[in-house]
């Protein structure tokens, strides 16, 4: 039997991107790829990211985490899931700890403290953006990630050829458009995602820049397709506008979602982010959800 049968999740979202939180602290189990896409094709259970929370690993951290696609690829970031298991650590009853100030999470792109606005608002410090190609990373070195030369494969859509490159710990490609909800996310997302140019494939983001502090956001995310929000999507659209002369260095990002407000901090490069999030319910895994999983 999995040893996750019968463990407690909690379903939560922020701005709807589908969070799955589940604390693995004081235990030495990992999730498999096959256990967290048997995970998300539970209705109870389903998730955009499933964050996983393990024993801290670096002195002064809180918690080390696992964040997997709903394909059970992994992720170095997930904005709406770090909030959401930030929520859970400072304010659900079965796995808070008395948190008075902030709290600094770990993944395997770096740490992110956490600082909580009000109930159900935070602000993730999700560190400075990766600019260099090899960071990104990027198939080919290209001396300026701002605008990437891409033979995207799809010569009917002329604006889908140069996109903007940013690291957040994930990659993302931001292509610039006219209209954002003009382009059929499931058409395109896959074959954007899987160029070879993104060794990783990436995040793929269509923005509209509607004025230097506003941006209309649809992201189709690696491993997960479409989604309501994505949070480091909004934190990597942002520096690239602003590194375009297109967004000033705080701007409101707008997702189907809703609104996340994004501010690259002049003092010391690193991105911030401030949304909101909602617990829907909780559950435990019945252990037939891991039948065939291995
Ligand atoms: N929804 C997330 C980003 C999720 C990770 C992504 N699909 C990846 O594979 O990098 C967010 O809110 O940042």
């Amino acid at each position: 039997m999995s040893a996750l049968a019968n463990s407690r999740f909690l379903k939560m979202n922020g701005l709807g991107n589908e969070i799955t939180v589940l604390d693995l602290r004081g235990t030495s189990t990992r999730v498999t790829p096959a256990e967290a896409r048997a995970i998300a094709a539970d209705p109870r259970s389903r998730f955009d990211q499933l964050m996983v929370l393990h024993d801290p690993v670096t002195p002064g951290t809180d918690a080390y985490m696992r964040i997997y696609n709903t394909d059970g690829s992994e992720s170095g970031a997930c904005g709406n899931g770090t909030r959401c298991v930030a929520w859970a650590m400072a304010a659900d009853p079965v796995m808070s700890r008395p948190v008075t100030d902030g709290l600094v999470l770990e993944t395997k792109a770096g740490l992110l403290p956490v600082e909580r606005v009000s109930d159900t608002v935070f602000t993730v410090d999700m560190g400075p953006p990766r600019l260099a190609w090899n960071e990104i990373p990027l198939r080919d070195p290209y001396p300026d990630t701002r605008s990437i030369a891409v033979d995207t494969r799809l010569p009917d859509a002329p604006e889908l050829q140069n996109p903007s490159a940013v690291g957040m710990g994930n990659p993302h490609a931001i292509f610039w458009v006219a209209d954002a909800t003009a382009y059929d996310l499931a058409a395109v997302g896959p074959t954007l995602e899987h160029d070879p140019v993104f060794p990783e494939r990436a995040n793929i983001s269509f923005a509209q820049v509607l004025d230097p502090e506003h941006v209309l956001l649809r992201v189709w995310e690696r491993g997960a397709g479409a989604t309501r929000a994505c949070g480091s999507a909004a934190c990597a659209t942002l520096v690239a506008g602003a590194r375009k002369g297109l967004t000033g260095r705080k701007a409101t990002i707008s997702l189907p979602g809703g609104d996340l407000l994004i501010e690259w901090r002049e003092s010391d490069d690193h991105v911030l982010m401030t949304g909101p999030v909602e617990l829907e319910h909780e559950g435990t895994f019945p252990p037939a959800l891991f039948a065939g999983a291995a």
